[in-house]
């Protein structure tokens, strides 16, 4: 099993703006981990100082318990955001020569780059420039690269942009199956829904700061709003919302119209709200046919813990 990567405290400033805050999160082995958060909020930068690529002002970055130095960050798999192959280059030659950059002697190399090239698909191209592929495929010859010299770690930023779905599951399944090898892989996406699907661990980024991480499932079910589904027969939504809205620690409540025994609510609760004073607020109005949680999506509680 490999070493799980661990920031603690990582700050990092240009000029008088802190890009990262005090970050501190985890990437375990074996688990695909997406890190998401908007424009400009430090995945980027993060990665970066994971890499070694840029200094942290402050905070450490260990593998498996040990600070990272040149020779650990060898055995690492990046992609990074500006890509960074050479277009004009042939494909084979430039996987053959990263491979040898990260330490594999020429015959390995060469073996490795071969085997990839065939789990992508891509065997017939390999003697041809890399600019001559679609940009789909330009992208998988990217994860190639990171992954030529079979990494202890692999970070990606946004390896699905400008996918089509089919690219993305095939990216996905070659995320799936180096976690699956017990790889602890970082990849950043805008992608909430590929991330929710994908990801076993999430982090949150916002304005330089982790805002929520952890199994993408506790997420979700922790996120600050808690969001139950209440159905009353008989009684029309307007009505349940108009006793909804009056019980404390209610934000909202709102007609969804779709179940299945009736029209129903959907109420937002705050935090320490009493979903028992809902309960017992629906049952004034008649009998209750559903109370129950909805755990919402990741997008939902993206938007909910960077606000
Ligand atoms: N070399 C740099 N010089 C000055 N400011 C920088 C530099 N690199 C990043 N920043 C700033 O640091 C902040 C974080 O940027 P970063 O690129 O890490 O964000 P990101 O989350 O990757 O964003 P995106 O999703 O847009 O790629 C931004 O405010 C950015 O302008």
């Amino acid at each position: 099993m490999a070493d799980e990567l661990v920031l603690t405290e990582v700050t990092r400033r240009f000029g008088a703006r802190t890009a990262l805050d005090a970050v501190s999160f985890r990437v375990r082995p074996g688990r695909l981990t997406g890190f998401v958060g908007a424009n400009g909020a430090g995945k980027t930068t993060a990665m970066r100082i994971v890499m070694g690529v840029l200094a942290a002002d402050a905070g450490s970055v260990e593998l498996g318990g040990r600070p990272l130095d040149l020779a650990a960050r060898r055995r690492f798999g990046y992609m990074p955001e500006e890509r960074g192959l050479y277009p004009k280059m042939k494909i084979a030659e430039q996987l053959v020569y990263l491979g040898r950059v990260h330490g594999l002697d020429r015959a390995t190399a060469a073996s490795r780059t071969a085997e990839l090239l065939e789990s992508l698909g891509l065997a017939d191209r390999a003697h041809e420039q890399l600019s001559t592929l679609s940009l789909g495929n330009q992208q998988r010859v990217q994860v190639a690269a990171a992954l030529v010299h079979d990494p202890v770690l692999l970070v990606l930023d946004e390896p699905f942009s400008g996918l089509d779905p089919l690219a993305v599951d095939r990216m996905a399944e070659q995320l799936r199956e180096r976690a699956a090898a017990g790889v602890p892989v970082l990849f950043s996406s805008h992608q909430l829904e590929l991330v929710e699907r994908l990801c076993d661990d999430v982090v949150i980024i916002g304005g330089g700061r982790i805002r929520a991480a952890g199994p993408a499932t506790d997420l979700r079910r922790d996120s600050a709003a808690r969001r139950v589904r209440v159905v009353v027969g008989g009684v029309v939504a307007a009505r349940v919302v108009e006793a909804a809205t009056a019980v404390p620690g209610v934000r909202s409540a709102v007609a969804d119209g779709a179940g299945q025994a009736g029209p129903g609510v959907v109420v937002d609760l705050d935090a320490g709200a009493d979903d028992q004073a809902l309960l017992a607020a629906a049952a004034s109005l008649g009998p209750v046919r559903e109370f129950h949680p909805l755990v919402p999506t990741l997008a939902e509680t993206f938007r909910e813990v960077v606000r």
